[in-house]
C-alpha cells in the first residue's frame, strides 16, 4: 500500500499496516558516538507524536540510478552518499518530539536538530588565534527577533538559513559512512523551510522589506545552486496539526522568547506549510524541490505512552524513507 503510493504521486490515505514493528525497528548498527555539539545532536529517549493518516506525494521524480531503492545519493564528482530528509511543520506541532522518538527508534538514521541554542546565543567567536577572547554570548536573536520583528527579521533570516546550511552540510558519521546501507540524516527544518516558510511570511507581514527580501533570495539561491547536490533533500515528512493546537503546545512548553506568539501569527505559518507542501502553490526556485515526495503526518494525536502508535508512526516513516 505505501509503495504504490509512493510511486503513484497521489495523496492518498494508507491503511493501518500491522506488520510486528521489531522487523522495522531492527538496528543493524551500533549506537553512534556523541559526535556534534548538544545542542546540534538529539538525545534519544523520549515519548512521542503519532499520527492517524500518511499520505506521500510523489510527483514523477526523476530516478537518477536504476533500481526502486537507491536514487537518493548523489555519487557524480565523487560526492558522499546520504539521504537527506527534513521535518517541517509549524512552530510547537512536535518535530522535535518526533525526531527524539526517531534518533531512539533508529540509530542507524542521524537527526539532526534545529540549531535554536545558536540563535538564543549569539557569540562573539568571530576573532581566531592566540588574540581570541574566550567566546560570550552576546544576544539572543530569536528574542530579538520575536520582540523587533521590523528590526531583526532579515538578521534573523541570514543567521538562520547560515546555521540550517551548516547543519545541513556536515557529512555523515562515520559509522554510518562504513554500512553498507546508504546513510541516511534527517533535519528538523531545512534551508528550503527558512526561505519558503518564515523568510516568505516575515516578508508577507511586512517584517522583511522588499529589498532585504530581494538580497535574500539572491543569497539563497546562490549557495543552493553553489551547493547543489549537497544540500538536496530526498524527501520531506510533514507534521500537520491544526494551529490551536500548536498553540496549545506552544504555551504549556513556555518557552520564554515565544511568550508573545499569537494564533494568528501560527495561522499563517500553516497557510505557508499548506500551500508549499500541500496545494503545491508556492512559488519555487529549486526543479529537485519541485519533484520533491512528501509524507504527511497528522501531529494532532494526543499521547504520551502509547507504545504501539508511536512504532506505527516510525514504521511509516521507515517505509517511506526506504523508498525515497
Ligand atoms: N503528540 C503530542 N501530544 C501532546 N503534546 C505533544 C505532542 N507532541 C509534542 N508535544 C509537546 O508539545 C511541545 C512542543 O513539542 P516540540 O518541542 O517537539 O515541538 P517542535 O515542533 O519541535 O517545536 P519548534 O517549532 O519550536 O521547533 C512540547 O512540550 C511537547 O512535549
Ligand atoms: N522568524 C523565524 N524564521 C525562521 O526561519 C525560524 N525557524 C524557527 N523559528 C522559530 C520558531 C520557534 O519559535 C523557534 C524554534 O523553532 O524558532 C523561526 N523564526
Amino acid at each position: 500500500m505505501m509503495s504504490a503510493i509512493c510511486r503513484c504521486g497521489l495523496l492518498s490515505r494508507v491503511s493501518k499496516l500491522h506488520t510486528s514493528s521489531t522487523q522495522v525497528l531492527r538496528c543493524g548498527y551500533v549506537v553512534p558516538p556523541q559526535r556534534r555539539t548538544p545542542d546540534i545532536r538529539l538525545r534519544v529517549g523520549h515519548s512521542a507524536v503519532t499520527q492517524t493518516t500518511v499520505s506521500m506525494a510523489n510527483k514523477g521524480r526523476k530516478r537518477s540510478v536504476s533500481g526502486s531503492r537507491c536514487l537518493s545519493s548523489s555519487t557524480e564528482n565523487g560526492a558522499t552518499r546520504v539521504k537527506r530528509v527534513s521535518i517541517e511543520g509549524n512552530i510547537a506541532v512536535g518535530k522535535s518530539t518526533i525526531a527524539r522518538l526517531m534518533q531512539s527508534a533508529c540509530p542507524e538514521w542521524e537527526v539532526v536538530a534545529e540549531p535554536v541554542s545558536q540563535w538564543q546565543h549569539i557569540e562573539n567567536g568571530t576573532l581566531q588565534g592566540p588574540d581570541a577572547s574566550p567566546q560570550t554570548t552576546v544576544s539572543n536573536l530569536l528574542q530579538m527577533m520575536y520582540q523587533d520583528p521590523q528590526r531583526w527579521s532579515y538578521t534573523f533570516q541570514t543567521f538562520s538559513c547560515m546555521s540550517r546550511l551548516r547543519t545541513q552540510l556536515q557529512p555523515p558519521q562515520v559509522h554510518l559512512l562504513s554500512s553498507e546501507r546508504t546513510p541516511v540524516q534527517v533535519y528538523e527544518r531545512s534551508i528550503y523551510s527558512d526561505r519558503y516558510i518564515f523568510a516568505l511570511n516575515m516578508f508577507e507581514l511586512g517584517c522583511i522589506n522588499s529589498t532585504e527580501w530581494a538580497v535574500y533570495q539572491d543569497w539563497h539561491s546562490l549557495l543552493v545552486e553553489q551547493f547543489g547536490h549537497q544540500v538536496e533533500l530526498e524527501g520531506i515528512i510533514y507534521l500537520r496539526a491544526p494551529p490551536k493546537k500548536c498553540m496549545e503546545r506552544l504555551e504549556h512548553r513556555g518557552r520564554a522568547e515565544e511568550k508573545g506568539v499569537k494564533l494568528d501569527y501560527l495561522d499563517k505559518l500553516h497557510v505557508q506549510h499548506e500551500k508549499w507542501l500541500v496545494e503545491k502553490s508556492t512559488e519555487l526556485h529549486f526543479e529537485k524541490l519541485k519533484q520533491i515526495p512528501v509524507l504527511q503526518l497528522d501531529a494532532s494525536v494526543e499521547f504520551q505512552s502509547d507504545q504501539e502508535v508511536q512504532e506505527e508512526m516510525i514504521r511509516k516513516v521507515s517505509l517511506c524513507i526506504a523508498l525515497t
